[in-house]
């Protein structure tokens, strides 16, 4: 049977681990590395699917848990799948709601069979298992689901994370056998062991025997730093096959794009983005640029002046300061927009050096630029 995702190799970095890519899916095919832009609840937060579709978005994320919750799969189901309730015709990835439990609802019980906890919604008691997060993701239709997983606490004890590695790649193959749609949609399996290389390579081991057409390397961007993370990196991603993608989840800052791509990356997904355009926050190619600032309410430059998306072409910082300073949801429109292009289009720019072998290069003069030190 033909896998729902494929991928294809265009051309490895001369001097680094990254590769130029392509993912194809059964909404389209898309180039790697690729920023993948989130909206846990089945919208980006401001953004209309033509506003992702003329930033160059390709996949975007929804989230098991949160839609389970609300407005339940069985919903999303009659309504003919995510694409269809989202009115978006491109690539949807769901994350499997094992992260979520931990990181939103109270009260969580983890066992061999899965998860008990109180929705973080109204304190109901409910249970996520391997199955019912994969027959959930069938439910919702995504082009690449996530495998249900435990994500220890990367400062966990070496025993914990064992066990919690052995039980996630137990989990991982009762999903596979779940899974109702292989031929429609892709399963990953994710690689977990939080900083340790011999359970990296344990849990690495156990899920490419089991075949998935793409691995997620989890476990990472839950408080380590910059560091630990590209340590971990550099010996996790050569373990997992080269003709497979790879995705890091929850990743992340331009630095750690950058530095996750040298390190073999294919596919990122972050809030940080929408996160931090709610606060006035945007990311600039000097720097992080905090427009609701006093000193932009009379600056008529736009948020980049080297940047060509459609905020910058036509609005300027003291229209977009008056708006977020007003409460004006629009600014937020405004700002999210602008942060998720400066990812994604640097995820292009990043695919550019990958193409004349000069990504060492191309991150030296991006870190200098945005005020990046190296220590
Ligand atoms: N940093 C993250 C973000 C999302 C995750 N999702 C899953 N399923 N597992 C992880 O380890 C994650 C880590």
């Amino acid at each position: 049977m033909e896998p729902a995702i494929k991928y294809r190799l265009i051309k490895k970095e001369k001097h680094t681990g990254a590769r130029l890519g392509e993912i194809v899916t059964p909404h389209g095919t898309f180039k790697t590395p690729m920023f993948m832009p989130v909206g846990t609840q089945a919208s980006v937060k401001t953004m209309a699917p033509e506003d992702l579709k003329e930033m160059g978005a390709g996949i975007i994320l929804s989230n098991t848990y949160h839609l389970w919750l609300r407005p339940g799969e069985d919903i999303v189901e009659k309504a003919g799948g995510l694409h269809k309730f989202m009115n978006w015709d491109r690539g949807v990835l769901t994350d499997s709601g094992g992260f979520q439990v931990f990181s939103l609802a109270k009260l969580r019980d983890i066992s061999e069979e899965g998860v008990a906890f109180k929705s973080h919604l109204n304190g109901e008691k409910l249970f996520l298992s391997p199955e019912k997060a994969i027959h959930v993701e069938n439910a919702l239709g995504a082009d690449i689901m996530m495998s249900f997983d435990e994500c220890p606490p990367f400062f966990e004890s070496y025993d914990y994370v064992k066990k919690s590695v052995e039980r996630t790649s137990r989990w991982a193959e009762r999903g596979l056998i779940a899974h109702q749609n292989p031929a429609t949609q892709g399963l990953f399996g994710i690689v977990q062991g939080a900083g340790f290389e011999d359970l990296r390579r344990q849990s690495a081991r156990d899920l490419v025997g089991m075949d998935f057409p793409g691995y997620s390397i989890g476990g990472l961007s839950v408080g380590e730093s910059k560091g630990e993370m590209n340590r971990v990196l550099d010996f996790t991603t050569p373990m997992l096959p080269e003709d497979k993608p790879r995705y890091l989840m929850g990743v992340g800052s331009p630095d750690a794009l950058i530095d996750g791509v040298i390190r073999g990356v294919d596919m990122f997904d972050c809030v940080l983005p929408t996160r931090i355009a709610r606060n006035g926050t945007t990311m600039t190619s000097q720097g992080r640029l905090v427009v609701k600032n006093a000193k932009y309410s009379e600056d008529f430059r736009p948020l980049d002046p080297k940047c060509d998306c459609y905020v910058c072409k036509n609005y300027t910082r003291a229209y977009i300061r008056h708006l977020i300073k007003a409460d004006e949801t629009f600014g937020i429109h405004l700002t999210s927009y602008h942060n998720l292009y400066f990812l994604i289009n640097l995820m292009h720019q990043v695919q550019d050096a990958i193409e004349q072998d000069n990504l060492l290069e191309f991150r030296e003069a991006f870190f200098e630029e945005y005020g990046y030190n190296e220590n």
